[in-house]
Parts: structure tokens; C-alpha cells; sequence
């Protein structure tokens, strides 16, 4: 063994414990406030909103309800289970403790920097306007950091506003991410049915936002394939892709191994467009079949710019953690692997370019460091 570790060319790679993987420092870029309640504050909000039509009150119960509805190999059926979290999110007491309780349930699990997206015109049933959301939401998620802090967690949370794509109110959105751009939101959205509603629909937002030097990500070529992809690209210039997986039918692999990219996967690649990876999410709406089958592995493999994401921790029962955990048993991947992945992240971010590198060469590289040093300090004298 130490002759193993002396001979290679640095370390004998590791598989990270659970708990490196917990504490490693992590960036999210890809995770829906509406898809991320605690089973626990949607009984409690839905007790005091007065909204009776969730399918259980037993928070236990509640978390597998929302998995097992949210796993049916459709991204309709996914969506679906959404109008029960919108409906408990309508007043700014909830919005805040909603978004505070994100902020430090990521924190808990190791993530430095998130991106938490949220479409603000699901939450105006109860009368709110659309800017009192958007500073509840705000609010909320300083408590959270605040709570974080006081718990030994460093967080940083930005928004990201997303409109619906069935619906029409996408200038409108746009607009008001960019009333917040130095008041918490990084950037804007569009999410949604995907088929159907190609995100050309929404080029008048996308094109003021260009005009105001705003970044946007674009919900693509998840549940439809490359023309999706390629519109939000070329027609809308999208800076990030949400998802992306299908950029893999752009991708062919000969009988010898040898790979070939085709112009539009070429593309991604050498522009380096980042792809929001999610694979727990894709395992559910049937845009992958297995983590061992996830497209990740391959565009890993060839350097896309590859990013790994939760999409909804509720209805995916998911964490940071648990998608890392899920990547290292498909691919038996390293520490070094997953500051890989947390420094294409943090490269991507909508943050300015001085605050991502000190959070790269600050914050992300030291913490992965610190935990690559750990076997020459805890192990026994073998
Ligand atoms: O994976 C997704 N694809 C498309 N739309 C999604 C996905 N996850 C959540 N959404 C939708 C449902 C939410 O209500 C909305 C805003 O967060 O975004
Ligand atoms: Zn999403």
C-alpha cells in the first residue's frame, strides 16, 4: 500500500467517506425553492393557510408521497406535484420561512455558494405583488444565511426568477430581475412543460435581458431533444443550460470507442456552456435511465463544462450529497473529481468574476485540500 502511494504519480485516489462528501464544500446552481420544502413546514404552512388538499398530513408520509408521485417517467406527471408547495407559498410569512429553511438546510449540507430559482407569479394568490415576493423570498434567505452562520455554516444564496414558459408573463419577469439584480438575483429563467413550448415563445425577455447585460439559464433539452437546445443557444443565447442531457443525441460513439461530436455538441463544448446537470431528477422524468447510464459520465469524460445539481430535493429526495454520493458509486469518482465539478459550478455562476475566483482559490479549493490531506493525519501505520 504505501509503496502503491509512493510510486504513483501523487495519491492514491480515495473514495470520499459520506461525511467528506457532506462537509466537502459544494455549489449549486440548479434548484427550485417550490421543489425544496421540508415535509414538515408544508403540513405546518398548509395548517395555517387552511389548504385541505394535500394527500397526507403525516410529514413522513408526505416526503415519500412527493417522491413516488414525482418518479412516473413524465415531466408532466413531475410537475404536478408542485401545486401542492405553490399552494402553501402565497403569503410572505411562508415565503420567508420557506426560503430560510432552504438556505440552511444547504448549508448543513455542505454547499458554499447556491443559485435558487423560483417562478415569483406562482405566489400572488393571496395578493401579494410580485416585488413583495421577490423581497420575501430576499429576506428569507439572509435569515437563513444568518441561521447558518450561527450554526458554523458559511452560505452565500443568490435568486434566480424564472417565468413559466406555457405562460406569457416572461417580459415581465425579466424586468423585475433586473429591478433586483444588485438586490439579491443573479439572473432569470424559464422552466416548465418543456414540449410544446420552445423557449423562442419568450425572445422578447431574453433579448432585454441582453440589451441589459443580465445573464439567464434556460430549462433545456430535458424531456425534448436538440432543437431545444440549439434554440435556446442560438436563437435565445442562453449562458447556461438547465439540464442539457440531451445534448448526448448530438454525441456518437463507434464500435471502437471513439467518439465524434456533432456541430452542436461541438459547440457546448468549446464555448463552454454549462450544463446544470440533475441526475436524480432526469432518473424520474425519464430523461436517463440509470446514474450508471447518466449522460454525465460520458460528457465528464470528453470535458463538457459539467455541473451537478438537485433540481427539487423534495420531490427527488435529494441533497448535494446524495447526487454526489449516487455519481461516486455509478463512476468511482475521487475528491479530485468533485472539485472538478464544484469549480465548474462556481466558474459558471451568475456572480461578478472577483467574487467566484476568490470563492474558487478561498473557499472551494482549500476546503477540498483539507480533506485530501485527511489520510495522512487519521489512518493507522499499515
Ligand atoms: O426539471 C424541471 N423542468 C422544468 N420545470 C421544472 C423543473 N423542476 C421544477 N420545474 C418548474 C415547477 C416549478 O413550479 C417551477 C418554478 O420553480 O419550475
Ligand atoms: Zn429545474
Amino acid at each position: 500500500m504505501e509503496n502503491e502511494i509512493a510510486t504513483s504519480a501523487g495519491v492514491t485516489p480515495r473514495t470520499p467517506t459520506a461525511e467528506q462528501i457532506r462537509r466537502a464544500p459544494k455549489v449549486l446552481l440548479h434548484d427550485h425553492l417550490d421543489g425544496g420544502l421540508r415535509p414538515q413546514t408544508i403540513v405546518e404552512l398548509a395548517a395555517d393557510c387552511g389548504y385541505r388538499d394535500l394527500p397526507t398530513t403525516d410529514p413522513v408520509k408526505l416526503g415519500e408521497w412527493f417522491r413516488e408521485a414525482a418518479d412516473s417517467g413524465s415531466l408532466e406527471r413531475y410537475l404536478e406535484t408542485f401545486a401542492h408547495t405553490c399552494a402553501v407559498m402565497q403569503t410572505r410569512e411562508a415565503l420567508v420561512r420557506v426560503a430560510a429553511d432552504c438556505a440552511e438546510d444547504l448549508a448543513a449540507d455542505g454547499v458554499v455558494y447556491a443559485e435558487i430559482r423560483y417562478a415569483p407569479e406562482q405566489h400572488l394568490e393571496a395578493g401579494l405583488s410580485l416585488e413583495e415576493v421577490v423581497e420575501a423570498v430576499n429576506d428569507g434567505f439572509r435569515q437563513g444565511e444568518e441561521r447558518a452562520r450561527e450554526a458554523g455554516h458559511r452560505i452565500r444564496v443568490r435568486a434566480l426568477l424564472t417565468a413559466m414558459r406555457h405562460a406569457a408573463r416572461s417580459l415581465e419577469i425579466a424586468e423585475l430581475a433586473n429591478a433586483y439584480r444588485d438586490r439579491g438575483v443573479a439572473g432569470f429563467d424559464i422552466a416548465g412543460a418543456e414540449a410544446g413550448h420552445p423557449p423562442t415563445r419568450h425572445l422578447d425577455a431574453f433579448e432585454y435581458l441582453k440589451r441589459e447585460n443580465n445573464h439567464f439559464t434556460i430549462h433545456a433539452g430535458e424531456a425534448f431533444g436538440l432543437p431545444s437546445i440549439w434554440q435556446a443557444l442560438q436563437w435565445c443565447g442562453a449562458d447556461r443550460l438547465g439540464h442539457g442531457v440531451r445534448i448526448i443525441d448530438d454525441i456518437g460513439t463507434a464500435g471502437d470507442g471513439s467518439v465524434q461530436l456533432g456541430r452542436l455538441a461541438a459547440y457546448v463544448r468549446d464555448r463552454r456552456i454549462p450544463l446544470e446537470m440533475c441526475p436524480t431528477s432526469n432518473l424520474q422524468t425519464g430523461a436517463a435511465d440509470s446514474y450508471a447510464e447518466h449522460p454525465i459520465g460520458l460528457l465528464r469524460r470528453l470535458h463538457f463544462r459539467v455541473t451537478v445539481n438537485t433540481d427539487n430535493r423534495l420531490m427527488s429526495g435529494t441533497s448535494m450529497s446524495r447526487e454526489f454520493e449516487h455519481l461516486i458509486g455509478a463512476f468511482g469518482y475521487t475528491l479530485d473529481d468533485m472539485q472538478w465539478f464544484t469549480v465548474n459550478a462556481m466558474k459558471s455562476a451568475f456572480l461578478p468574476f472577483d467574487e467566484r475566483l476568490a470563492m474558487i482559490n478561498d473557499v472551494i479549493k482549500p476546503g477540498y485540500a483539507e480533506l485530501k490531506a485527511e489520510w495522512l493525519f487519521g489512518g493507522s501505520l499499515v
